[in-house]
């Protein structure tokens, strides 16, 4: 078996990748040494992708030991029991770790029998630590000195007894799992999301973590884990795309799942009562849950119940997602383990098959849809930072016992008063920030239509402008503006690109005056930039001063506050600050789709324009084969056909949606009948049978003059695709135009450009 390890991007950030890729899981086995209470020994491994589980029959018993034979298992790779923590990491996680910072999704999952050594390699200890604790060290020293790109979050959960515990606020008791209608977008609700860069503070954290997991001696394992524990790290890689007035921004997010899940075991074997037994059942429940789903998707089943536990839709993404996956099957060698190592040995096998799409996760989104992620981080930081300060116990103020409770009430109404207000300056402050974000995003817009202005204009009238943008961008702008200045027409001017310039045309005027008014425009839109990001500077300060005002009021609590009062007023905050985190996400949510949308019209509005030049050319070329009386070749009457055929399929499927296009519509390339050769000999009754019917070639032999064949527009076209129901008729003749010219559709593409960038720009700023 070839091992796929997920490959690693590393950081170059200029080689992409396919869209998405399909990659399989990546499975590698650990044995654990042998300890000294377990004398017998079932299993090793044969080579660095082989391990054997030897038979245990009778090898006296000939036939018994011809039966049984050793099973042998191959994987990716299998570590023998004196691999390193540092082998195991670098082998299955640190080319992760910089696929993360790359933008994808990751996740590095121990599996295996209870005491087989998982959290031995996830977590270890500090003479030898897991990956956990190397995967957030490489992290953070990828992006030290990027603190102004990179945002790091992580948060910690366990899986109890089914329930959803917060591993990094532990008193925040169980939390739900939340999910779109289609299961998709699973997220646990209130979990904190802790922003750091520092790698000291995050180990303090996962350590802190680390100690709230429930674990507890078993005959098997004296530090048994009870609870799958997910550790989750988010890494947000912002670049700006517009270098000048940062205004677009491009994403990568990815995101690292490192999970140690709890051991399945045997109720007789861990000699499990009362409580134990009960965490035994929940915990071999989820496991078989993740064995069924692991079967079905080895199997290539089309539905894979992931519904089962909260485990199989914690996991749903890792498995079968857009997620590069590393499985790390932990077998004991022990006699004694054999069964439960087999089984292990089984599923890694099974899970072998599975593969999963991968994608980069870049999004470019407009300034103002990062800003509301901001908020919500910072918003999410202070409901952690609260729920740390309900958690702690604090010494009680003996300013309570000075008070009377009169009094004391008197005093905590003003002071919650007092917060709230604040809370409330702060949110004002926080949209009238993205207010003059999505405004300043729409001048930044309205700044580039006019560059497109002046770029089009550039490349029609400069040559230099492909080969050296700026220097002939330079170039236009001093000479326009000199002009402007001594309030020279353009009409008069002279011919400023030094180029063939039609002078005098109408087109030419045009596009001068417009190119004139653009720069006109680009001037007011530079002063209106200065004007609106001076406010923001002042908005952003008095932010700052509301903020301060808050934490100088919410350390008086403990002043004045008993610890029930102050609790049940933190709680009250929290969940103010909650709701305003849930209502940002929402509406960030709604933007980047509103963004998303925005952008595939304009994809659309550039390939519609690529098309349009397609036919243009084609007709063109069919109108020069007609005059030359051009003998088609057989490979091109084909394609014609093709491709008529290809644009009457569109039609139909467009006319069942579309009401704009008739069924009958000839396609564009079916021009030729208005044009004047054809016009001479064809009449609307030649072409369009008056039941409705396509002409037979028959019907347009008259079309022909020598090349009869050829030259006959079904026959090298081919009919009309005619559909049940629809009356494929061709349409009658159009009066003679003027031919279309490639400047005629660049113009109306423009228009069309002009017109999305704009819509774009007054949906953002409305919002
Ligand atoms: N590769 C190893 N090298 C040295 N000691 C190990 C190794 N793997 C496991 N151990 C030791 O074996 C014991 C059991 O390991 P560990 O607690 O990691 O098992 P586990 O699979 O997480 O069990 P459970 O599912 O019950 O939590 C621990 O004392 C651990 O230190």
């Amino acid at each position: 078996m070839t091992p796929q390890t997920p490959s690693s991007s590393g950081s170059d950030e200029t080689k992409v990748p396919p869209k998405s890729a399909e990659e399989r899981l990546m499975v590698a086995v650990r044995i654990r040494p042998l300890k000294s209470d377990e004398p017998q020994r079932a299993l090793y491994a044969a080579s660095k992708k082989s391990v054997v589980i030897e038979d245990d029959t009778d090898k006296n018993d000939v036939l018994r030991h011809k039966r049984g034979a050793d099973k042998q298992y191959t994987f990716d790779v299998v570590f023998s029991e004196n691999t390193s923590q540092e082998e195991v990491y670098d082998v299955t996680t640190s080319s992760l770790v910089k696929d993360v910072l790359n933008g994808y999704n990751a996740t590095v999952f121990a599996y295996g029998a209870t005491g087989a050594g998982k959290t031995y390699t996830m977590v270890g200890d500090p003479s030898a630590p897991g990956i956990m604790v190397r995967a957030l060290n490489d992290l953070f020293n990828a992006v030290k000195d990027k603190q102004d790109q990179y945002s790091v979050t992580m948060s910690y959960l366990e899986l109890y007894n089914e329930q959803i515990r917060d591993l990094l606020n532990p008193s925040s008791g169980y939390l739900e799992l939340r999910e779109d209608s289609r299961g998709r977008n699973i997220q646990v609700a209130g979990l904190s999301e802790i922003s750091t860069t520092s790698t000291n503070e995050v180990m303090l954290l996962l350590q802190k973590g680390n100690k709230a997991r429930t674990v507890e001696p078993t005959a098997i394992n004296k530090t048994s884990s009870r609870s799958h524990a997910l550790l989750s790290v988010t890494v947000k890689h912002t670049i700006p795309i517009d270098k000048k007035n940062h205004l677009r921004m491009r994403i990568k997010q990815g995101r690292l799942f490192m999970i140690d899940l709890a051991g399945s075991e045997r109720a007789n074997k861990t000699k499990s009562r009362g409580k134990r037994l009960q965490e035994g059942a929940h915990i071999n429940r989820s496991l078989l849950a993740l064995g069924n789903c692991i079967n079905a998707l080895s199997e290539g089943a089309r539905y894979v119940n992931f519904r089962d536990s909260k485990l199989t839709r914690l996991l749903k993404e890792a498995l079968s997602g857009n997620c590069r996956t590393v499985m790390i099957a932990h077998v004991s060698p022990s006699l004694t383990q054999k069964e439960e190592s087999r089984n292990t040995l089984i599923y890694a096998d099974r899970a072998n098959n599975i593969s999963n799409k991968v994608e980069r996760n870049i999004y470019d989104v407009s300034y103002h849809v990062t800003q509301y992620q901001t908020v919500i981080n910072e918003l999410k930081n202070e409901i952690s930072r609260l729920q740390t300060k309900m958690s702690e116990e604090r010494p009680r103020s003996a300013a309570p016992v000075r008070m009377n409770t009169t009094e004391r009430n008197k005093e905590v109404r003003l002071l919650r008063e007092q917060i709230v207000d604040t809370f409330k300056e702060q949110m004002k402050l926080r949209r009238k920030l993205m207010e003059i974000d999505s405004h300043l995003l729409g001048l930044g817009m309205d700044a580039e239509r006019q560059h497109l202005v002046i770029s089009h204009w550039e490349s029609r009238n400069n040559k230099l402008y492909k080969n050296n943008i700026n220097q002939s961008r330079a170039q236009t702008q001093q000479t326009l503006r000199r002009k402007m200045k001594i309030g020279e027409g353009f009409r008069s001017a002279d011919n400023i690109g030094h180029e063939t310039a039609d002078e005098g045309s109408d087109g030419e005027i045009e596009g001068e005056s417009a190119v004139q008014q653009a720069w006109g425009e680009l001037a007011d839109i530079e002063r209106e930039q200065e004007r609106w990001s001076e406010l923001r500077t002042l908005i952003e300060q008095k932010l700052e001063d509301c903020r301060q005002r808050g934490v100088a009021l919410e350390d008086k609590l403990p002043d004045i506050l008993s610890s029930d009062d102050e609790r049940e007023i933190l709680a009250l905050m929290c969940r103010v600050h909650e709701l305003e985190a849930d209502k940002m996400a929402l509406q960030s949510e709604r933007l980047v789709r509103q963004h998303e949308l925005r952008r595939r019209d304009l994809v659309i509005l550039r390939y519609d324009r690529q098309r349009q030049l397609c036919e243009e050319i084609i007709t063109r070329q069919r109108q020069l084969m007609e005059e030359n009386k051009l003998k088609l070749p057989y490979d091109l009457q084909e394609l014609y056909q093709i491709y008529q055929q290809e644009i009457h399929a569109a039609t139909y499927a467009d006319y069942s949606v579309s009401p704009i296009i008739s069924p009958d519509k000839l396609p564009p390339i079916s021009k030729i009948y208005s044009d004047p050769i054809f016009r001479k000999s064809v009449s609307t009754a030649d072409l369009s049978g008056t039941d409705g019917t396509p002409p037979s070639s028959a019907d347009s032999d008259d079309l022909t003059t020598n090349n009869s064949n050829f030259n006959n527009v079904d026959n090298f076209m081919g009919h009309p695709v005619s559909r049940p129901g629809l009356s494929m008729r061709l349409p009658p003749l159009q009066p003679p135009s003027p031919p279309r010219t490639s400047k005629h559709i660049e113009n109306a593409f423009d228009q069309n450009l002009r017109r999305a960038i704009s819509e774009d720009s007054i949906a953002t700023s409305k919002d």
